[in-house]
């Protein structure tokens, strides 16, 4: 037997295991690396984040990345050798994690690599007659990630949830259902990443099946984007100061939630291919306000945000009142302008941070990773769907040995 699947074995049979989960997501700030361990699987799986960090990308590889993403068109010769350019920059990236934190590559069991997603592309957004499928890229290579640390890792988890049936996002509700159902409240888990996404969760023990997560739109991609065309040298509006001191403008907010995205049905996913600086400047144009104060824009698209979450909680829940107990998490939760404008469009919820569940927000998503290689290894397809097309029970990621 080839020694790594008898490695494999071994780790699949431990009652716990050491899983770095990875993820760099739509705003390119860096790579998130969370050392979990998972103890079992399934709704028993029980998480210790053992460490945390996120390695900051450098302005050469943001540039690099940049070069490509959510582009219609791009040399492929860069992007085919960005692919094992990124593996390697996530190895080395690993690597240099252990050495700070002490610990030997030999007691990592395994590394769950999400990669950086450079182009997503649901039917709903290509509608290309000829490819009536849904696609999604990540790139960062696994067998390279694999190769350069010595630890088995797996990768690529997007394409098994495309291939039976889904989108390949949003992955959230997979893992939320695992580790943060309460038999004593339904909860919303609500994601201010770049774009924005909400998981719902049924009272554990009630109905799986009614488990579910979706994109509602963007979260900080357009006030990130603004923000650096027009103040170079910032990233983003550090806690929602400029969008503060602005004022929305409702003939741009309406023009911006004329896109038939804000009505499609739900789960639905988005990108930065449809939320870019093109899409902003249409609706500017559109509603003439291209020449507004850079504050109002900010606090018109934060206002955006807002609309877009409560729009869509609001119409899974169109029966019925909406779960009460929402816990936010990723950068946008940091911001205040854009938690005051949810306060105002979801008056009813009470909202925490994940944090107070024992997840930290800015970790939740490299945590997913580690916890969806986990059920892949040791555990079963993971049933929240109960067979839903877009939402199918599946395991999800592929293996690359180290050798
Ligand atoms: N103090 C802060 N004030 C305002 N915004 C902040 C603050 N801290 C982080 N952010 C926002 O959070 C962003 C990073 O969020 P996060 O890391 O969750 O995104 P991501 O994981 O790349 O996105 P996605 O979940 O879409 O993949 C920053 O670009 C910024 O917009
Ligand atoms: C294709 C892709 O990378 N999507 C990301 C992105 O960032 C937020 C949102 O858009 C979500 O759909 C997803 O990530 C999280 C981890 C998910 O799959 O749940």
């Amino acid at each position: 037997m080839n020694p790594y699947l008898a490695r494999l074995h071994q780790i699949a049979s431990q009652p716990s295991r050491r899983i770095i989960g990875l993820m760099s997501g739509t705003s390119l700030d860096g790579l998130d690396v969370a050392l979990c361990r998972l103890t079992g699987h399934g709704p028993g799986t029980q998480l210790v984040l053992e460490q945390f960090r996120t390695v900051p990308y450098s302005d050469d590889t943001r540039a690099r990345i940049r070069t490509v993403f959510a582009r219609e068109q791009v040399s492929l010769e860069y992007l085919t050798l960005l692919n094992p350019w990124l593996g390697s920059l996530h190895a080395a990236a690993i690597l240099d994690c252990l050495r700070e934190w002490s610990i030997a590559p030999a007691e990592i069991d395994l590394i769950a690599s999400h990669g950086q997603t450079v182009y997503h592309a649901p039917q709903h957004q290509h509608q290309r007659a000829d490819f009536p499928r849904n696609a999604t890229l990540q790139l960062g290579d696994g067998d390279h990630v694999a190769v350069e640390t010595g630890i088995i890792t797996l990768s690529d988890f997007r394409q098994k949830h495309i291939a039976a049936g889904g989108e390949g996002a949003p992955l959230a509700a997979y893992g939320d259902f695992l580790l943060l159902s309460s038999p004593d409240e339904e909860r919303l888990l609500l994601n201010l990443g770049g774009i924005a996404n909400f998981t719902y969760l049924p009272r554990a023990g009630g109905d799986a099946s009614t488990a579910f997560s979706t994109d509602t739109g963007p979260g900080n991609t357009l006030l990130d984007a603004t923000v650096r065309a027009q103040r170079p040298g910032l990233q983003y509006d550090e806690d929602g100061r400029l969008a503060a001191a602005g004022q929305v403008h409702e003939g741009l907010l309406a023009a911006l939630l004329d896109h038939a995205f804000f009505a499609a049905p739900l789960p639905k996913t988005t990108g930065p291919e449809l939320f870019s600086p093109a899409f902003l400047a249409e609706a500017q144009q559109r509603s003439g306000t291209s020449h507004l104060r850079l504050e109002d824009t900010l606090a018109t698209l934060a206002e955006l945000s807002a609309v877009g979450v409560a729009r869509a909680v609001r119409a899974a829940f169109a029966e019925r009142a909406i779960p009460a107990a929402v816990y936010t998490s990723g950068g946008g939760a940091h911001n205040p302008a854009l938690l005051a404008a949810l306060g105002r469009h979801l008056p009813e919820a009470r909202f925490g941070s994940t944090d107070a569940l024992g997840v930290p927000g800015d970790a939740k998503e490299a945590i997913l990773f580690a916890v969806l290689a986990n059920e892949a290894v040791a555990g079963q397809p993971i049933s929240i769907g109960a067979g839903r097309q877009r939402v199918p029970a599946v395991s999800m990621g592929k293996i690359s040995f180290p050798g």
